[in-house]
């Protein structure tokens, strides 16, 4: 089968290829269609679903994924979102949100201003690119949750949909 990644981040890459070791992946540059820094569940959801049938329409055919990321507020207190949709075609689409945590206040606070995320992130760690491998999640769970290790529960969490409602032919 033919996967199609609406994205060259390293860890979105490296998620897919982990979640389908024996398959062919291509990533490629997708637009997301919202804001670079989606700010709301509906906007992450969205960039993801976008990415996903954008990823097919490049090869129909295929399994489309799109990954986002995002931010979300919760009672005052930022939280860093992630959200994943896989498309097949017709009425085949499945999503799926993954792990949220919160950030800490000096990370909303530059958010707020209207900064990224990823550039924050590289700003506080002295790293460049940290959104390519541990990523926020990975800083903050002091590594044991990496990026790549969220995005792959979150493409599992699609795919395992995908697989179900298939089989049973519902749509
Ligand atoms: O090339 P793409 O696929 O766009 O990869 P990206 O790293 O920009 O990822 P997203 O667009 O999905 O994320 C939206 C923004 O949030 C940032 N971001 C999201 N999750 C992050 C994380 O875990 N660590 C660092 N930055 C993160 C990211 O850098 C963007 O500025
Ligand atoms: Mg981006």
């Amino acid at each position: 089968m033919d996967i199609i990644i609406g994205s060259t981040n390293k860890a979105k890459v490296a998620a897919v290829s982990e979640v389908f070791p024996s398959d062919k992946v291509e990533s490629i540059k997708t637009e997301s269609n919202v804001s670079s820094q989606p700010i709301s569940d509906l906007e992450t959801k969205k960039g993801a679903i976008n990415r996903a049938i954008a990823s097919y329409e490049y090869k129909p055919g295929s399994l489309g994924i799109g990954l986002e990321g995002g931010i979300m507020e919760i009672e005052k207190q930022t939280f860093l979102i992630n959200w994943g949709a896989i498309y097949a075609g017709e009425k085949k689409l499945f999503v799926a949100s993954g792990a949220r945590i919160p950030l800490p206040e000096f990370i909303a606070e530059k958010l707020h201003e209207g900064k990224e995320l990823g550039d924050i992130m590289d700003e506080f760690t002295k790293e460049k690119n940290i959104r390519h491998h541990a990523g926020a999640i990975g800083i903050f769970t002091n590594n044991i949750v990496k990026r790549k290790d969220m995005f792959e529960h979150v493409i599992k969490l699609a795919y395992g949909q995908y697989l179900f409602y298939g089989q049973k032919d519902l749509f």
